[in-house]
């Protein structure tokens, strides 16, 4: 990916150069260059393990590297408070989601991204960022729960109450670990329907959405970074980088990819 200079990175929502993170001895990731733009929506796709949360926890600022260098919306990791950094970023995360009491209201999860963001008087704001979340709660389909506990929702209702928290903020870089994983067929499918309208959206912030499936891609989508190992399989446009070959490179399979009109599909070759 080249050095990059200070006036390119200040287009780069996310840059990392040759890193590396150590647990001990175990390298969880080694050797990883990555770039996202502003108006990209990036898929992470890998097996189990392959260092997907990792790389995501790093561009959400949660995670320091051991080596090499990460910048998110320009400041580098090490050198910005990270406190300062973190309310630029929407992070739908699986730790925030068992984090969330079962007996808070869901228009309350959406709507205090705000307030713990911001820091601001809810007397001034309460109605703005009321209207804002219901907004919000609608256009991921949970319009009619805000009212509901969290902990009565479905798994899917709660994926979808927490992506809906992640966007309170309009972050300038939203990250999505995982947000079919449980879900049923119909689910997922509402889901993946919906996360492509938010890829389709010019005003969305660049995306970076991790999941284990090709099926899960939501049209719009529009980078893929393939890991294994904890090192960068392959990286590039969706459409060059999405293939067989790079696919049964990252999951040790021989894997044939299919595509039917705007979605991909997955099986071992040689499967009927
Ligand atoms: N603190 C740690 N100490 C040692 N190894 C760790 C630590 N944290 C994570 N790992 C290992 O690092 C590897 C990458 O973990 P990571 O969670 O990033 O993978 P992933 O691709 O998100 O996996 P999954 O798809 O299963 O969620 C895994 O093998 C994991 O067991």
């Amino acid at each position: 990916m080249g050095t990059v200079t200070g006036d390119e990175l200040d287009d780069l929502v996310v840059h990392m150069s040759d890193v590396g993170v150590r647990r001990g001895t175990t390298h969880l990731l080694s050797g990883v260059d990555w770039s996202v733009e502003l108006d990209e929506r990036w898929v992470i796709l890998g097996a189990n393990g392959a260092g997907k949360t990792t790389l995501l926890r790093l561009a959400a600022a949660e995670l320091h590297p051991s080596s090499g260098t990460v910048h998110v919306l320009g400041e580098r990791l090490g050198r910005v408070d990270v406190f300062e950094l973190r309310p630029r970023i929407g992070f739908a995360s699986a730790a925030l989601l068992q984090r969330i009491p079962a007996e808070e209201k869901v228009l309350d999860v959406v709507v205090s991204a705000g307030y713990a963001v911001l820091g601001r008087w809810r007397e001034d704001y309460e109605s703005l960022d009321t209207a804002r979340a219901t907004e919000l709660c609608e256009s991921l389909g949970i319009g009619h729960l805000t009212e509901r506990m969290f902990g009565t929702l479905s798994e899917g209702e709660r994926k979808r109450t927490v992506i809906a928290r992640s966007l309170m903020t309009d972050p300038e870089l939203l990250l999505l670990d995982e947000p079919a994983a449980g879900l049923d067929l119909g689910g997922r499918e509402d889901l993946v329907a919906r996360l492509s309208e938010l890829a389709r959206d010019p005003d969305a912030p660049a995306t970076v959405l991790v999941t284990h499936h090709v099926e899960e891609i939501p049209p719009g989508f529009t980078h893929l970074l393939l890991v294994s190992g904890g090192g960068v399989v392959a990286h590039g446009l969706l459409e060059d980088v999405l293939t067989s070959e790079n696919l049964s490179a990252a999951f040790g399979q021989d894997l044939e990819l299919e595509r039917l009109g705007d979605r991909y599909f997955a099986r071992r070759r040689g499967s009927r």
